[in-house]
């Protein structure tokens, strides 16, 4: 029997996501997600057959992401998907950080694991959960290759112009400091995908991709290669997200710490968990967001308006890099799902050949679509990212030789 079968592990801060998935058709066998890993309340939802039967929830405390995975092969198991199966060829994992060592998927042996965890400074949120994923995966199945898919891969093509800071080159380059970028294999799948929702080749278009999630980054794709991105050395810069702050002048850690007495980590803290949305409003969920908007609340419509103010400055600071644009994606929780997001981000911008349908804006769908009027000069887009099933491919590409 071959081997046609990948597990992808999308490991988070406090969450694991899961597809396997068979590479002969790119059919998904099961997905799932843990979620508050570490709590009392953690909770594994578990969909078998996707699409066939119904989905099985776990609910009490699972203490970490050793235990998450741990639940979640036995959850594969009861439905004879077992991490045992000898149809399983390999295990993908997203790993947010590859600094500038790793620009293709990897093969993870031990040198890798080093470098992995080498780059926890820049991404403390991610690169831990991603060690524990593939640790334990290697732990339950040693046999099976273990290939690690980058966020900061398809970044990698940045010229210099977009990727250096502009501070002391010595102290940048003893530091490694520049602008990495993240959320590359969404930006990657969605880029192709606009691509060919256009009915064109990659290398013919040019697009701005807007992955909004509870990260958010942005993206400018010239012919199939990033040109620059929004997130930089770690995934705090750029577009407000849902808990971190994205663009601040810099001083503002100065301060903090001079005048406010804040140490190092609480001003970590501050900025990548406390600010964003949940920092301006309490809430980081677009969805109550909007609800509370809907009721006349204030303060979560300044920070709405926060949000919106980010993004129109990188659709047009995008716009600037790429001279010319051919289309606009949205993609992720908010990119695919808050129509007021979308009309926001586009109004009044018909000078740039932008524009939003609100009939189209409106329609629910899970396939990618077109939200721009009929003939308009830039294509507006709604690209539902798969970052799970990019990095099914590129670990099957790489162990199917
Ligand atoms: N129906 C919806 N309307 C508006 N926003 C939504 C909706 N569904 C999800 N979201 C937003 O998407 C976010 C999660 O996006 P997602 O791409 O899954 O994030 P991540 O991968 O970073 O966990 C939620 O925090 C919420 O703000
Ligand atoms: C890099 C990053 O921000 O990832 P996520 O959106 O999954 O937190
Ligand atoms: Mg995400």
């Amino acid at each position: 029997m071959t081997a046609t079968r990948v597990l992808v592990l999308n490991s988070g801060s406090s969450s694991v996501k899961y597809q396997l998935l068979d590479m002969r058709d790119s059919s998904r066998l099961a997905m799932g997600l843990v979620e508050r890993i570490g709590e009392e309340t953690s909770r594994l939802k578990h969909t078998p057959r996707v699409g066939g039967s119904a989905s099985r929830e776990r609910t009490g405390p699972i203490a970490d992401h050793e235990a998450a995975l741990k639940a979640v092969a036995e959850e594969l198991a009861e439905d004879g998907l077992g991490l045992d199966s000898p149809e399983l060829a390999a295990i993908g994992h997203r790993v947010v950080h590859g600094g500038q060592s790793f620009t293709e998927p990897t093969v993870i042996d031990s040198a890798v694991l080093a470098e992995i965890e080498r780059l926890i400074p820049v991404a403390p949120l991610h690169n831990p959960a991603n060690l524990t994923g593939i640790r334990t995966a290697r732990a339950l199945r040693p046999d099976l290759p273990q290939v690690a898919v980058f966020d900061t891969a398809f970044h990698t093509t940045m010229p210099e112009s977009a990727a250096r800071y502009a501070i002391d080159v010595e102290t940048a380059d003893a530091h490694r400091i520049r602008r990495y970028g993240f959320h590359g294999t969404s930006h990657a799948y969605v880029s192709r995908a606009t691509a060919e929702l256009l009915g064109k080749d990659p290398s013919e278009v040019n697009v701005i991709v807007l992955h909004l999630g509870n990260g958010a980054s942005a993206s400018a794709v010239e012919g199939g290669r990033c040109v620059d991105t929004s997130m930089g050395l770690t995934p705090l810069e750029g577009l407000v997200m849902g808990t971190r702050s994205g663009d601040m002048d810099p001083a503002v850690i100065f301060h903090l710490m001079r005048v406010g007495g804040m140490s190092t980590d609480e001003i970590d803290t501050l900025l990548n968990k406390k600010s964003g949305l949940i920092g301006l409003c309490g809430d980081n969920d677009m969805r109550e967001i909007r609800r509370r908007i809907d009721e006349g609340d204030e303060r979560a419509k300044l920070a709405f308006d926060i949000y919106i103010h980010r993004l129109r400055k990188y659709i047009g600071a995008y716009y600037a890099v790429l001279g010319r644009v051919d289309a606009v994606a949205f993609t992720a929780g908010v990119g695919e799902n808050a129509a007021p997001v979308r009309e926001a981000a586009a109004a009044g911008l018909e000078g740039l050949g932008l524009a939003v349908d609100g009939e189209l804006n409106a329609v629910r769908s899970d396939g990618p679509r077109l939200i721009s009027p009929a003939g308009a000069r830039v294509a507006v887009a709604v690209v539902p990212t798969d970052e799970e099933l990019e990095i099914a491919t590129q670990t099957y590409a790489l162990v199917d030789k």
